[in-house]
């Protein structure tokens, strides 16, 4: 079965064209006009619309077991949502409990994940330290695919990640051609002023940002990349939230290290107010971390994305539904963390990127999609429309509109952080792996559909890496 894209504007982290795109099973096969196109080919109008890359989403939490509950999403139902605004590849986290084998949670992570509608792969945390995780790491880089490992530098007395946790686990990503990704918070401080503001009757929702100060960030932010670049492995801070940590990674790239960091769509556009409304429920919706932030950081982060500070776009997707929020009610602390928005993203960043002019529809797919290949070496199998790739493909209407809300989104989950926002700019069309799974509202996501998507170790990235190695390799003095 062959599709042909017809009369779109194709664009690619680097180029605007006008040109057709055909796929044939699944894969690009063509780029371009007056192409040759095989009799029975199904033709998808795309006059006035861009051709991009489906989206990249390299952070979610499909059904995390987190805080006493479990996230609302699954891994059918949040990948199809992802279709509906655009996404077509996700990139969730596998979270072995401390002392819990890596192998046993990668396959118990691999099992929920087989009814996923669109691609997806596994970053793996690192929660805990002995031989038998330096061994795993081993294996899953070599037989599984993986080629990043996360590290919470927070949630203390549950995933929290320690120095020594952290020096040993870069040393062996560098070793394996693994990029470790930090949550950057410093989580001694968050547990401390938990214990401080309850004690000092400060215990609804607008008590979680006082205990995450953006200092908090910045410290973590800091002591990870100076990890990184005293044992010489690249780094990718995700989600980054507070100028503290932004201007972390800007003095270690403006110094030569690769530190990459992420944005969300929600730390970009939702600011801390949220945590003083007079709701509970809607306080506590927006209960996720690092939390919203004060309008600067906002500016900072987004002027960050346009400088190419900050390389990716995501939405850490992590449900809960207003009865699991209210596991928190007598204390903001125990409100299960986290926020949704993987239907959201594209259209939420084109709205207030593209059209507001901060971004070109080109930096828009490098930061939805191709800057996130890149670091995690899909490119360009992903986040790229050019022959060879995977046919995910999304038509991009920039005239169409809608008013985002949870009563009408696809995501299993009955709040929503952009409730309410008008947004302009919305796939009409999405394809993942040469097959239609939205078109104009209908969507028709299968489960199971999706496949594992294996990234090889060493990214280019690593070539350089290892060259700068060599060169300062310590040497003893002979005597
Ligand atoms: N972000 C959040 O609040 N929940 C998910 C876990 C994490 O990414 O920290
Ligand atoms: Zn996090
Ligand atoms: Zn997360």
């Amino acid at each position: 079965m062959s599709i042909l894209i017809k009369g779109g504007t194709v664009v690619t982290a680097e180029t605007e064209t006008r040109a057709d795109v055909l796929i044939q099973s699944g894969l690009i096969t063509a780029v371009g006009t007056g192409l040759d196109v095989p009799a029975g080919t199904e033709v998808i109008e795309a006059g006035g619309c861009y051709v991009m890359p489906g989206g990249i989403d390299p952070h979610t939490h499909m059904q995390l077991p987190f805080m006493g509950t479990v996230a609302s999403e699954d891994f059918y139902t949040g990948t199809a949502a992802a279709m509906a605004g655009g996404t077509t590849t996700i990139i969730d986290f596998v979270i072995p409990s401390p002392k819990q084998s890596l192998m046993e949670a990668y396959h118990t992570w691999r099992g929920w994940a087989e009814k996923s509608a669109s691609d997806y792969s596994f970053h793996v945390a690192v929660t805990w330290w002995d031989q038998t995780v330096h061994d795993d790491m081993g294996t899953l880089v070599r037989d599984h695919g993986v080629n990043s490992f996360k590290h919470f530098m927070a949630y203390k007395n549950a995933i929290m990640a320690d120095d020594e946790i952290l020096y040993n686990s870069f040393s062996r990503a560098l070793e394996l051609g693994a990029i470790p990704t930090v949550h950057a918070e410093n989580g001694e401080l968050v547990f401390q002023l938990q214990k401080k503001l309850v004690a000092e009757g400060i215990t609804g929702p607008e008590g979680h940002p006082l205990s995450r100060p953006p200092e908090a960030e910045g410290e973590a932010a800091n002591r990870a990349i100076r990890l990184a670049e005293v044992i010489g492995v690249p780094v990718y801070l995700v989600h980054v939230s507070a100028e503290q940590a932004l201007q972390e990674i800007i003095r270690a790239r403006s110094e030569g290290h690769r530190v990459f960091g992420e944005v969300l769509a929600g730390h970009l556009l939702i600011d801390d107010s949220v945590y003083r409304h007079p709701d509970w429920d809607y306080a506590a919706a927006h209960v996720m971390s690092p939390p919203f932030r004060a309008p600067h950081h906002q500016a900072a982060l987004w002027k960050g994305l346009q400088a190419g500070h900050l390389q990716t776009t995501a939405t850490d997707h992590c449900c809960f539904c207003t009865e699991q929020k209210r596991m928190g009610l007598d204390s903001f602390a125990k409100i299960p963390n986290g926020t949704g928005g993987v239907e959201d993203r594209m259209t939420v960043l084109w709205t207030h990127g593209v059209r507001t002019g901060r971004l070109t529809p080109s930096e828009f797919v490098a930061v939805t999609s191709a800057n996130a290949a890149r670091i995690f070496n899909i490119y360009p199998r992903k986040g790229a429309v050019q022959v060879g790739a995977d046919a995910d493909v999304v038509v991009w209407d920039p005239a169409a509109s809608k008013t985002i809300s949870a009563k009408t989104h696809h995501q299993k989950v009955d709040t929503n952080i952009f409730e309410g926002m008008t947004v302009t700019g919305l796939p009409v069309v999405t394809l993942s792996r040469g097959v239609v799974t939205w078109k104009d509202g209908d969507l028709r996501a299968v489960a199971g559909a999706g496949r594992y998507i294996d990234r090889p170790a060493f990214a280019p990235m690593f070539g350089a890496v290892q060259k700068a190695a060599e060169l300062r390799r310590p040497t003893a003095v002979p005597r």
